[in-house]
């Protein structure tokens, strides 16, 4: 199989080139690779790799292509795919949109988590598609991670805001957290080694048992201690409220988008 990965240089299309040839998915002679800015010499280590001239060059040479371009990208593109599965990365672009580069038309939504093989990617896909095009796109997600089919598109929106988001929620509550250490005088190396104890240790003590997190809370609880003291005002503060702002936003955005393509 020949995969095209148009935007093959950005933050998500180099993770999947990367995995997919350090994962032995792919061959360096399989990829037909795109950007903007022009061939590389070394891509991930292979300089024997295709380097389109143009979309259309990279559509001749590809069975299967993927759409890593920033949204407001994709008009630009002119991508005319028939009788091609494309596997789109993009926030806000709808099937109704990506239809007409005539291709048949997948929608995944993997996350910068990719960049260490560790990305949660839901697909959804589009009429048309078969089950060998399922099992390609299967194949393909996993260069980065793990995958899910969903049943319908408007969850590519909730995805898009969720696991999409990847590291930026955890990024968001460190900033906070070795924020309040310093402000208490803890100096600045300490202050981070604390916020990742909470963040990446307690992800860490998570991991593979995330259902098991409202019981973990409830020990905290019954413990009485400081921790419940902590999650008691973290609540009464707004801390669900907060999640849930910025989960409907980011919804409301990847809407927004595709109802108001670029
Ligand atoms: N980053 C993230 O965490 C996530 C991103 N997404 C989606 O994935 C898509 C890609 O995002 P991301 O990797 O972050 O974006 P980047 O900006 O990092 O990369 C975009 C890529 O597109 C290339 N490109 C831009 N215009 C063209 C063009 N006209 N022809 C060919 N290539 C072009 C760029 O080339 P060059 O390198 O030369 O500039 C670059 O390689 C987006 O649509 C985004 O919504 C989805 C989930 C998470
Ligand atoms: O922030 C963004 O727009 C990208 C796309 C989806 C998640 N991250």
């Amino acid at each position: 199989m020949k995969l095209g990965i148009i935007g093959a240089t950005g933050w998500l299309g180099s993770a999947l080139g990367a995995g997919l040839l350090s994962r032995g998915i792919l061959q360096p002679g399989d990829l037909v690779l795109l950007n903007r800015s022009g061939p590389r010499p070394d891509y991930h280590g292979h300089a024997d790799v295709t380097w389109a001239r143009d979309v259309a060059d990279l559509v001749a040479q590809s069975d299967v292509i993927v759409v890593s371009v920033r949204p407001e990208d994709w008009p630009g593109l002119d991508l005319r795919a028939e009788g091609r599965l494309v596997l789109s990365f993009m926030a806000g672009v709808d099937a109704a949109t990506l239809a007409g580069c005539s291709g048949r038309i997948v929608r995944a939504m993997p996350n910068a988590v990719a960049e260490i093989g560790a990305s949660y990617s839901p697909f959804w896909a589009a009429g048309g598609v078969t089950e060998a095009d399922r099992d390609t796109v299967r194949r393909l997600l996993s260069a980065i991670g793990t995958t899910d089919e969903l049943r319908t598109e408007t969850q590519i929106d909730l995805m898009t805001a969720l696991p999409g988001s990847g590291a930026a929620y955890p990024a968001l509550m460190a900033v906070a957290m070795a924020g309040f250490m310093r402000a208490q005088g803890v100096c600045e190396p300490i202050a981070w080694r604390a916020a990742e104890a909470a963040v990446i240790g307690g992800a860490r003590l998570l991991e593979g048992r995330i259902t098991e997190a409202p019981a973990l809370l409830a020990a905290y609880r019954d413990y009485r201690g400081t921790t419940a003291a902590g999650l008691d005002a973290a609540e009464a503060a707004g801390f669900d409220r907060a999640i849930e702002a910025a989960l409907s936003a980011a919804t409301e955005k990847a809407r927004r988008m595709a109802a108001s393509p670029a």
